[in-house]
């Protein structure tokens, strides 16, 4: 978890905290009204939009686990989106129960700043209160609010850096191979799958072997398929009539029609229910879509790219996703390694992104400092580029000197003790069951990128009691 190093939240700050659990609210009012300004509460999210309309909040605390709908996030998620639409500068810290990565790497990718994890450390609570706040009052002075990400037909892309494709940083040996696949792959028609944790740059990818094919001058339509509740999935991807459901007052075409002539980025389809793979692969197979309250099916013209996190065929092995849907969607395959994996590509984009962030907010930021380089190479990196990008961003925002140092760099999660792959580490030199017990499962967490079933294999244990291991050791 981050350390308490962040700046106290300013006096005057106001924040916002919905979660439905009164006694978090009365533990986390408690707490802060000693350093903030305001602080209002509220036990449902459907508040959020009256409270967001009427005040400016510094930061908003949400809680991703409403009961409704306890063991995916997704509400949380959907909040989270609301309060970006109502706030395009809302910075939203999102609590979190389980200390789930994957989840909380996902709510970040939805523009979440940050997350704290149930039961939170006081000082971690206040220092991701503080951090929010300087970010939303430097956002706010810079011009540069936080918002939905903007849609790939927006601005144009920046010059190609030299070998690498599309936005892509890095010039490691297997990001080479990469960009050599793209090439290759691009000007075809065939369907792409690119594998990777979360974070690692697949979305990118899928963004590059759009723009250097044939269909570039045709749309880039992205969908997240782990955000998409089963209730809406047909309407979403295939569109609906009008009248088909309460509240459809107009005909809508869905994602397959509208990225007709150009490519349809199915992300997080490992997560696809046995359902919506069936759906999925019924409309591949005929290359069209019946929208729902229609009879009629409407051929579309789209390229596939899709993407996931999970060891999609251990899924298959396991019959949790369907062989002959991998075998439509895998034509051809691109691995992206984790970023702990890149070597100097680290560097590379440690510069890449703080050039990028000295920028956005007018600081010097002229480098790091040896301290900081060196911690940053230290670091497991288990949410990979993205929380590279946010832990820079951060740093530019906290620097007070004209470098970054070690203290401006804070991690989400606690580094490595150690070397990583070997049986060193200040952890085993305690006899201390509980403390090894404690190193074992923060290693296994950072060697696997967060992924709870695959750290939990290699422990030995269920996911359910790698869970109960993350929650008492605040992980
Ligand atoms: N090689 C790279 N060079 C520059 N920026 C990168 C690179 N890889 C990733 N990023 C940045 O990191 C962030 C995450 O990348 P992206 O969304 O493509 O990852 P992802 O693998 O699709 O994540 P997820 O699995 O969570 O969907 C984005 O802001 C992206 O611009």
């Amino acid at each position: 978890m981050l350390p308490p190093s962040a700046a106290a939240p300013p006096p005057d700050a106001s924040v916002l905290v919905v979660d439905d659990n009164e006694d978090v609210l009365t533990a986390i009012r408690l707490l802060l009204r000693d350093h903030v300004q305001t602080v209002h509460t509220a036990t449902s999210p459907a508040a959020l939009p009256t409270l967001l309309r009427e005040t400016r909040y510094d930061c908003v605390l949400l809680d991703m686990n409403f009961s409704r709908d306890a063991s995916t996030g997704r509400e949380g998620l959907r909040w989270l989106e609301n309060a970006h639409a109502i706030d395009p500068g809302a910075v939203v810290v999102m609590i979190t129960g389980y200390g789930d990565v994957d989840l909380a790497v996902r709510a970040m990718k939805h523009g979440a700043a940050d997350f704290v994890t149930k039961p939170w450390a006081n000082a971690r609570l206040l220092a991701a209160v503080g951090a929010a706040a300087q970010l939303r009052r430097q956002r706010e002075a810079s011009g540069a609010v936080a918002g939905p990400a903007p849609p790939a037909s927006g601005p144009p892309r920046p010059a190609v850096p030299e070998g690498g494709v599309g936005e892509l940083v890095g010039q490691s040996p297997a990001m080479r191979a990469v960009y050599e696949t793209v090439r290759k792959v691009a000007p075809t028609d065939a369907n792409v799958l690119i594998l990777g944790e979360n974070g690692t740059g697949k979305e990118l990818v899928a963004e590059a072997v759009h723009r250097l094919s044939g269909r570039a001058a045709g749309p880039f339509v992205s969908v997240d398929l782990g955000a998409v509740p089963p209730s809406l999935f047909e309407s979403e991807l295939f569109g609906h009539a009008k009248g088909a459901f309460t509240g459809a007052a107009a005909g809508r075409a869905g994602r397959f029609e509208a990225a007709a002539g150009g490519t349809l980025f199915l992300d997080e389809i490992g997560n696809a229910g046995p359902t919506e793979q069936a759906k999925l692969l019924a409309a591949l197979q005929r290359r069209e879509v019946v929208r729902v309250g229609e009879s009629a099916p409407r051929r579309v013209d789209v390229r596939v790219v899709s993407a996931t996190n999970v060891p999609v065929y251990e899924r298959v092995a396991e019959g949790a996703f369907r062989q002959d849907l991998l075998y439509r969607i895998n034509t051809v395959e691109l691995r992206l390694p984790p970023l702990r994996e890149r070597g100097a590509d680290l560097d590379l984009l440690a510069d890449h992104f703080l050039a990028r962030y000295a920028g956005a907010y007018g600081r010097a930021a002229a480098g790091f400092t040896d301290g900081a380089r060196a911690r940053l190479r230290q670091y497991g990196w288990p949410g990979n580029v993205r929380e590279l990008q946010h832990t820079v961003e951060r740093a530019v925002i906290l620097a007070e000197g004209d470098r970054i140092a070690d203290a401006d760099l804070q991690f989400s999660a606690a580094p490595p003790s150690g070397d990583a792959g070997g049986q060193g580490g200040a952890a085993l030199d305690t006899l201390d069951l509980e403390e090894l017990e404690r190193a074992a499962v923060r290693r296994a967490l950072a060697k696997h990128g967060g992924n709870i079933t695959h750290a939990a294999d290699e422990l030995g244990l269920t996911r359910k009691s790698l869970y109960r291991r993350i929650e008492k050791y605040g992980l």
